[in-house]
C-alpha cells in the first residue's frame, strides 16, 4: 500500500500557504514537493521504454559529437530557464543532459524549490527524471562498456555491465569494441540569482505559471500573466544584447506581441527576438516526453533576424530530436496551437463522456463503442476513455483561455462551442455521484463511503483540479457518516491539508468531519456501504483488465539490450537505454558506474530525518523486481468485497472493473458508460 516520507510540519505550514493565493498559485502544489518511492519505481521503467521508441530513429541521425557540433556552431553557450515548476525543471534537465556543451541554469524566486533541485530531494517525482539529472547536475565519471549484447544464456553467471564483459570474453575467446565513454562535467545549475543568470544567458526560457485569472476582468476565464509579466520585466532590464527569448509556458495568443513591448519600453535601441515553444509534456510521463517528443513547435516572426533565432532553438533540440519533428511557424499558430491542442483533448474526452450517457440510457457499452469508433484510424483510439471527466492543472484553464478568446474577437458561438467541453466535464461528475446516491437508496445518512483515487490521473501524486474532490464535495451535501478516501500516490497528509483549505478544515473527521484519508486501501473500504472508483490507477483493477483507450501503454516486455551499438561513440539517449536496460536486469542503480556521488543533505535535512524514510527511498532507486510488482498489486477484491456492508456496491467512475467478476462476488456494479445496477431498479 502507500508508502512515503511523512511530510515535515513546516513544509505542511508552506503547503497551506501555497494554497491561500489562488490567483498567483504556482501551477505545481507544494503538494508535488513530495514524490512517492514506490511510483518512482514503477515508472522509470515506463518512462525509458516510451523513449526508447524513438531512438531507432535517431541512431542513424546524430552521435553526441554531430550533436554538439552543430548546437555549438549556433554559438549558443548558456540557457537561463526562469520557473523551476513542473515544466522548467525537467525540460532545462533534458536539454542539459542533451547538450553537454551548453550550460544550463535553471532560476526562481522561490528559494525552497532551488534548495531542493539542488538535492536528491526533487521538488517534483518524474520517473526518469533523477537519473538524466545525476548526469547533467552533478556531472559523471568516464566509463566503458563491452558493445555486445547480453546473452540472456549466461546472464545467471553475470551481475553487472562489467562483469558481463568479462564473463563473455572467457566464454567466446575473442576481444570485441570495448565503448568508451568520457566523463561529464556539470552543465545543470539551479540559482535564486535570477537577474544575473538572465544577464549572462543566450537563450532564456520563461516557464512561469500562468493559471486562470481569479479577479478582475476576465475572471474565471482568462489567462493570469502576473508571473510572466514580472519576468518579462526582469528580462528587459537585464538580458544581453541579442538574447533570445522563449516563451514555454502556455499563453495566450499574442502574448509574444506583450514581451517585445514591454522589450522596447526598456531598451529602446536595442532589439530582441521573442519565440514560442510551447510544452506538451504530460504528468507521469514527462521525461518520456521530452525525450521522445511528438513534435518541437518553434514559432518566430518570419523576418531574418526571427527565422535565425529560430534556428538557433532548432539546434538545440537537434542534439537530440529528429529535424522532421520539430516545426517552425509564425508565432501566432504557436502560440495557439498549445491551446487547441488541449483544448482538442479535452473535446475528445468532453465528446465520449457525453455519449457514455446514452449508453446507460439504451444498454450500450461505452468501452464497446470506444474501442469500436477508435480502430478507423481518422479518428483514434486515444483520449476515448469515457470516466469521470478530466482534471490537472491544464484542460480546464487552457480551454477557458481558448474560450475568453473567442469572446474578446466577439465569436460568441466559437466561445458558447467551448464552454461546452466544460460544461459537459462538471455534468459528468455531477451525474456520476446522482447515480451514486440513487443507488444507496437517494441517502447517505448513516453510510459510509469509500473513494478510491484522489489525484487527477493514474500513477501521479498531482491533485490539482481533481474530479475526485469535486465529487466528494457533491457527496458531502447528502451528509454521510464517512467519506474514506485512498490514494495510491497521494500522501494523506497532503490530501488532508488540500481538503482543508479547498473545502474546510471542518469536514475532515481530525475535527469532527466525515472525511478521513487512509494510507491502505483495504481499511478504507471496510466496513463501506460502497465504493466509489474516482482514479484509473492500474491497482483498482479486476483481472483481467478492461483494455486501457487513450492512455499510454504500460510495458511490461523484459527492457531491450540496445547493443550493438552502431557507432562506437553512442549518443546520451542511447548511453541511458542501456543504462535501464543494466538496472533493470541487474538491479544495479549504477551499472555502468557512471554517477558521481550523490550530493548530501544538510546537516538535519528535513526529509532525511526519518530514517526508515531515507533507505526506503535509496532501495528504490536500486529498482529491484520484486518491489516493481509490489508496487503495482491489483487490490484484492474478493477481500474488500467480503468486508463491504449489504447490499455491496461498486460505483465505477473510471471503467476499472469487470462487472462479471464483481457480481461472483456478491457485488452490484454501477458506473460510466453502461446500464448497471442503477438502470435494473
Ligand atoms: N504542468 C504541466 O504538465 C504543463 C505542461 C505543459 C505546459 N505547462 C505550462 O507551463 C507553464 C508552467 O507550468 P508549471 O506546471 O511548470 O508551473 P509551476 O507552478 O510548477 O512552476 C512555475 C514556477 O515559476 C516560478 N515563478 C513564478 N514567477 C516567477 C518570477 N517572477 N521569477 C522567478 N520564478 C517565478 C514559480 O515560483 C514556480 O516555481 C504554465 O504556463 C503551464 O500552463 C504545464
Ligand atoms: O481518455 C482519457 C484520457 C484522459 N482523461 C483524463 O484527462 C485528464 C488529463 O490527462 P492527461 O492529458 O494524461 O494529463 P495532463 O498531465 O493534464 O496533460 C495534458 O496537459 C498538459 C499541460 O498542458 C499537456 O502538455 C499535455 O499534452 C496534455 O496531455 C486526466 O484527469 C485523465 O484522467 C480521461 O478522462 N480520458
Amino acid at each position: 500500500m502507500y508508502r512515503q516520507p511523512s511530510i515535515p510540519s513546516s513544509n505542511i505550514d508552506a503547503l497551506e500557504d501555497s494554497l491561500l493565493d489562488i490567483s498567483t498559485a504556482p501551477t505545481t502544489p507544494d503538494g508535488s514537493l513530495t514524490f512517492s518511492p514506490v511510483l518512482q519505481a514503477l515508472k522509470l521503467h515506463d518512462a525509458l521504454e516510451e523513449a526508447a521508441l524513438g531512438w531507432g530513429e535517431q541512431r542513424a541521425s546524430s552521435s553526441s559529437l554531430d550533436a554538439t557540433m552543430r548546437a555549438s556552431g549556433s554559438g549558443v553557450k548558456n540557457i537561463c530557464c526562469v520557473g523551476a515548476g513542473y515544466v522548467g525543471g525537467p525540460t532545462a534537465a533534458v536539454m542539459a543532459f542533451q547538450n553537454p556543451h551548453i550550460n544550463v541554469t535553471v532560476v526562481d524566486r522561490d528559494p525552497v524549490r532551488i534548495k531542493q533541485w539542488k538535492t536528491k530531494h526533487l521538488p517534483i517525482y518524474e520517473p526518469g527524471l533523477y537519473e538524466i539529472l545525476r548526469i547533467a547536475r552533478d556531472g559523471s565519471k568516464d566509463c566503458s562498456f563491452s558493445n555486445e549484447a547480453t546473452r540472456f544464456d549466461s546472464l545467471d553467471s553475470m551481475s553487472s555491465a562489467s562483469s558481463s564483459t568479462s564473463e563473455c570474453e572467457s566464454r567466446c575467446g575473442y576481444h570485441r569494441d570495448e565503448v568508451a565513454v568520457k566523463a561529464r562535467t556539470p552543465n545543470l545549475f539551479f540559482s535564486t540569482e535570477v537577474s544575473k543568470t538572465i544577464s549572462e544567458a543566450d537563450i532564456v526560457l520563461i516557464a512561469v505559471n500562468t493559471p486562470t485569472k481569479m479577479r478582475g476582468m476576465g475572471a474565471g476565464k482568462a489567462t493570469d500573466v502576473t508571473a510572466l509579466e514580472a519576468v518579462t520585466r526582469e528580462i528587459a532590464i537585464h538580458a544581453k544584447p541579442g538574447a533570445i527569448l522563449v516563451e514555454k509556458s502556455t499563453v495566450p495568443c499574442r502574448t509574444a506581441e506583450l514581451i517585445q513591448d514591454t522589450l522596447k519600453v526598456h531598451r529602446p535601441t536595442q532589439s530582441f527576438e521573442v519565440l514560442s515553444n510551447p510544452e506538451f509534456l504530460a504528468a507521469g510521463t514527462a521525461i518520456s516526453d521530452l525525450l521522445s517528443p511528438d513534435r518541437v513547435i518553434i514559432g518566430s516572426s518570419s523576418t531574418p533576424a526571427g527565422c535565425r533565432a529560430a534556428e538557433t532553438l532548432a539546434s538545440v533540440y537537434a542534439s537530440w530530436v529528429p529535424r522532421h519533428r520539430i516545426v517552425t511557424m509564425n508565432t501566432w499558430s504557436s502560440e495557439l496551437s498549445k491551446l487547441v491542442a488541449n483544448a482538442m483533448l479535452a473535446q475528445r474526452i468532453s465528446s465520449i463522456n457525453s455519449i457514455s450517457a446514452i449508453c446507460e440510457a439504451t444498454g450500450a457499452d461505452i468501452s464497446e463503442v470506444a474501442k469500436s469508433i477508435g480502430m478507423d484510424p481518422r479518428i483514434g483510439d486515444k483520449y476515448l476513455k469515457a470516466g469521470i471527466g478530466f482534471g490537472g492543472s491544464c484542460f480546464r484553464k487552457d480551454v477557458l483561455s481558448l474560450v475568453y478568446l473567442a469572446e474578446s474577437l466577439g465569436l460568441d458561438e466559437v466561445a458558447e462551442y467551448w464552454t461546452s467541453v466544460i460544461s459537459i466535464n462538471v455534468w459528468q461528475r455531477e451525474r456520476f455521484v446522482r447515480r451514486a446516491v440513487r443507488c444507496l437508496n437517494n441517502t447517505l445518512v448513516g453510510k459510509k463511503l469509500a473513494v478510491l483515487g484522489y489525484a487527477f490521473k493514474k500513477d501521479t501524486n498531482d491533485t490539482r483540479e481533481s474530479p475526485a474532490l469535486e465529487c466528494i464535495k457533491l457527496l458531502l451535501d447528502d451528509c454521510p457518516r464517512e467519506i474514506a478516501v485512498f490514494d495510491p500516490c497521494c500522501d494523506p497528509t497532503t490530501i488532508k491539508v488540500e481538503i482543508g483549505k479547498l473545502v474546510g478544515k471542518e469536514v475532515l473527521k481530525d475535527n469532527g468531519g466525515s472525511i478521513d484519508v487512509y494510507s491502505d486501501a483495504y481499511s478504507a473500504c471496510a466496513d463501506a456501504h460502497a465504493v466509489l472508483i474516482m482514479t484509473e490507477c492500474d491497482e483498482f483493477k479486476t483481472s483481467p483488465s478492461p483494455p486501457s483507450l487513450g492512455t499510454k501503454t504500460t510495458s511490461k516486455k523484459r527492457p531491450i539490450d540496445p547493443r550493438p551499438f552502431q557507432r562506437l561513440e553512442p549518443t546520451e539517449t542511447e548511453i541511458l537505454h542501456l543504462q535501464h536496460f543494466l538496472t533493470s536486469t541487474f538491479s544495479d542503480a549504477d551499472p555502468l558506474q557512471r554517477f558521481e556521488t550523490e550530493p548530501k543533505c544538510e546537516e538535519g535535512c528535513e526529509v532525511c530525518f526519518d530514517g526508515e524514510n531515507e533507505e526506503e527511498m535509496e532501495n528504490t532507486v536500486v529498482l529491484s523486481g520484486s518491489k516493481e510488482e509490489h508496487g503495482k498489486d491489483n487490490l484484492d477484491w474478493a477481500r474488500i468485497a467480503y468486508h463491504l456492508q449489504k447490499p455491496k456496491w461498486v460505483l465505477d467512475g473510471r471503467g476499472c472493473v469487470d462487472e462479471i467478476e464483481m457480481r461472483s462476488l456478491g457485488v452490484r456494479v454501477d458506473g460510466i458508460g453502461r446500464s448497471g445496477w442503477g438502470e435494473r431498479r
